[in-house]
């Protein structure tokens, strides 16, 4: 389960939900086994987060939002790879559909970005997902799998069982407009089955493919329950606490 904040919270709130988040999840005796923690916070947010992820070994697990396709050298603004593997990244997330539409990243920057996480021993979080014109249009599954096809283009089947691809369909993102438990089974099947056909049975099982959309905790146990559902990609509400820590627990929520 991994927690994108998007461009909210200062490193001060990202240390207190920090804190929060490890509270309740112990509080209620989360088990990791189940459901792996991830907060993905600003960049500004990072080092606070290892501090405290470190200090008090916690067992969640931090990330970045985005990273340069440079590795170093006259880029103003950018973040490497390497800089975030050096404050104890495990993810990062590249091709979100707000750095598609924002900045114009198509999928061979997020290639890009996705083999300059895997150089440095991060795992990416490959975002993809249609817009609502192309849901209305039936065209979901072809629309999505092109996109997982170029963001992967050229990636040997190791290294996409190791990573994490993550549907997100934009109509469904902040909206408070969740897609329906079978809509997320729909796609997310599909691109296991695509990664079965293009890297083999094995790339298939081992690579994890989340949901993201309005996840909430009262929504999150129909979600989970799809076969080819593995997590969710979480916005809103993973700025909660108690919110997120319920997500988490999505084996102890009620199906609705
Ligand atoms: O990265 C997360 C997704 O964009 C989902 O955001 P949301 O849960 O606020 O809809």
């Amino acid at each position: 389960m991994a927690g994108n904040w998007k461009m909210n919270l200062n490193h001060q709130e990202a240390v207190v939900l920090v804190q929060k988040l490890a509270w309740t999840l112990d509080d209620k005796r989360h088990d990791f086994a189940k459901a792996e923690v991830v907060v993905v916070p600003p960049f500004t947010d990072l080092r606070s987060v290892q501090t405290l992820v470190d200090g008090d070994r916690l067992r969640i697990r931090y990330g970045a939002q985005d990273v340069s396709v440079h590795d170093s050298g006259a880029h103003t603004g950018e973040i490497s790879a390497a800089m975030l593997a050096k404050l104890g990244c495990s993810y990062v997330v590249v091709g979100h559909s707000e750095r598609r539409a924002d900045h114009g990243e198509d999928d061979a920057v997020v290639n890009a970005k996705a083999r300059v996480s895997v150089a440095a021993d991060m795992t990416p979080i490959v975002c993809v997902g249609e817009g609502l014109e192309v849901r209305r249009e039936g065209r979901q599954v072809e629309y999505t799998l092109a996109q997982v096809a170029g963001s992967l283009a050229g990636f040997t089947p190791e290294q996409v069982g190791a990573l994490v691809i993550a549907y997100e369909p934009v109509w469904a993102i902040g909206t408070g407009e969740v897609a329906t438990p079978e809509d997320a089974q729909e796609v997310c099947g599909a691109i296991r089955s695509w990664v079965a056909e293009t890297h083999g049975e094995e790339a298939s099982q081992a690579v994890r493919v989340l949901y993201g959309g309005s996840v909430k905790a009262a929504n999150v146990a129909g979600i989970m329950a799809q076969s080819d559902v593995d997590g969710a990609l979480v916005g809103g509400a993973s700025l909660e606490a108690d919110e997120f820590g319920g997500i988490c627990r999505f084996y102890e929520m009620p199906m609705i």
